[in-house]
Formats: C-alpha cells, structure tokens, sequence
C-alpha cells in the first residue's frame, strides 16, 4: 500500500533480532509505581554543575535531535544523587509522540507524558564516553517529564533551531545555552539500574527519573513534530513516536530521595 513501511530502527519490537540484549534483566524505559519505590536516606541529593560555555551544537540525528557538549574537562558534570564520582554532561536529547497522549518512555502508574528529556553524562573513571557507554557504570542520564501546560520559554530557544536541523545530518552551532533552565524547581528523584532505550541498548545506565514535569505548550509540541526523520533528498518522514514502550522491570527495585 501507499503507506511506508517503518524501517527495522523503528519498530522496538524488531530490535531483538539485532540487539539481544534487548531482552536483557536491565533495560530500559520502566513503568514507574510511586508507591512501590523504595525511600532510600542514603541518597544525596542531586548536584548538576553545568558552565553554559561548554555548549557546542544541535543535530538532528535521524531518531532525536540532540545539543551536544564539549566534556574534555568538568565543566558541566553531575554529582551526588545515585551515583559516585564524577560523571560529564555528554548531549541530552527528547522522545515524543505524535500527539500529546503519549510520547515519554518512562511512564509513571501508566501515564504517558507528551514528552521526556534526556541529560547523558558518562563515568569519567574511564577514558571517555566511547569507553564508558557500555559499561555497568559507565553512564547516568537524568530523565525530566514534560506536560502540556504554559509556553516553556527555555525550551522555545531550542525549538528556534528546528528550521536550520529539520532533516537527518543537519546541524548547526547552539551556544551559551544551559541546561539547567530544563530542569524543574525540585529534584526530587527516582532512580533504578537501567539500559540505553535505542541501539544498542547497552545495560550502562543509572536512570535518575525526575518527580516534577517541566512545562511544554501543546504549539510547542506541534514545533518537535515539524523535524523530520528522514533526510533532505528523501520523502519527509515525520519526527515523533521515537519512544520505546516500558520493559519487564525483573525483579529491579526502583528508589526514591523522596517520602
Ligand atoms: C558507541 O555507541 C554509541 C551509543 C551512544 N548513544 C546512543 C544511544 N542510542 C543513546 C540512547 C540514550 S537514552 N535514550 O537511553 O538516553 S543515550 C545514548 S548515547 O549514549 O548517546
Ligand atoms: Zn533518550
């Protein structure tokens, strides 16, 4: 029929056969059950730590878009929380649906939000982010929901870029920007041991959930979903759904710095 076919990257349920890992005891996104997550007085708080300057670029990748960071020292780094050491701010990046009833990957009691933002920082007791991203602790990537509500004005300098990255390859230069003014007032968490959510999937990840939702206007939610997936001499293929559904929690207990 008329309808294109989704390639083999897209369909989730299809990456088993390239990735088997993709069935792994750590992967993820979860299902988040607040009342099943465990307190845990241990957990220190969360420290983000990001110096604007190290900001470099945004690209649109052919699954996400994502602003890319200089981390050839420590100027934007997460601390505390979960985890121990120093772990540098990589890229961050979003999944979103191609309406505003889905389009996160972590759910929470089975709520959907539109929209969920991903801060990747790898374990700096290795080399670099090549040598961390498949390792047990390599990796420790901070989700933050997004729900529909007021116009997010942080968010919109990012969404000015979409005419200069509408199509896979392209990119442009994103500077001064923090990340910071993308997370919300409180950082109250969840955290769990978990996987990268796209290929290849590997189970290196310390997921730190964020409670608290940012902001996004459902216009703003129309601007992720003018990129587009596919590349300037292709026929346009929309940008949204590039979320994988939650995976079998197996037995992985889910903690809270937070009653
Ligand atoms: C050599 O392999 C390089 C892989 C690097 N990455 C690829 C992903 N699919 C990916 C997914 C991520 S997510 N959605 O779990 O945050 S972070 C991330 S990533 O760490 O930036
Ligand atoms: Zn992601």
């Amino acid at each position: 029929g008329g309808k294109v076919e989704k390639g083999q990257c897209d369909r989730p349920d299809k990456w088993a056969e390239n990735f088997p890992v993709a069935n792994g005891p750590r992967q993820s996104p979860i299902n988040i059950i607040p009342s099943q997550a465990q307190f845990d007085s241990s957990l220190k708080p969360l420290k983000l730590q990001y110096d604007p300057s190290v900001s470099k670029d945004i690209l649109n990748n052919g699954h996400s878009f994502q602003v890319n960071f200089l981390d050839d020292d420590d100027s934007a780094i997460l601390v505390g929380g979960p985890i121990s050491g120093t772990y540098r701010l990589k890229q961050f990046h979003f999944h979103w649906g191609s309406s505003d009833d889905k389009g996160s990957e972590h759910t929470v009691e089975g709520i959907k939000y539109p929209c969920e933002l991903h801060l990747v920082h790898w374990n700096t007791k290795y080399e670099n982010f090549g040598e961390a991203v498949n390792k047990p602790d390599g990796l420790a990537v901070v989700g933050v929901f997004l729900k529909i509500g007021s116009a997010n004005p942080r968010l919109q300098k990012v969404l000015d870029t979409f005419e200069e990255i509408k199509a896979k390859g392209q990119q442009t230069t994103f500077m001064n920007f923090d990340p910071k003014h993308l997370l919300p007032a409180t950082l109250n968490y969840w955290t769990y041991e978990g996987s990268l959510t796209t290929p290849p999937l590997f189970e290196s990840v310390t997921w730190i959930v964020l409670r608290d939702p940012i902001s996004v206007s459902p216009a703003q939610m129309a601007k992720f979903r003018s990129l587009l997936f596919s590349s300037e001499d292709e026929p346009p293929r929309c940008m949204c759904d590039n979320y994988r559904p939650p995976q079998p929690i197996k037995g992985r207990k889910v903690r809270a710095n937070f009653k």
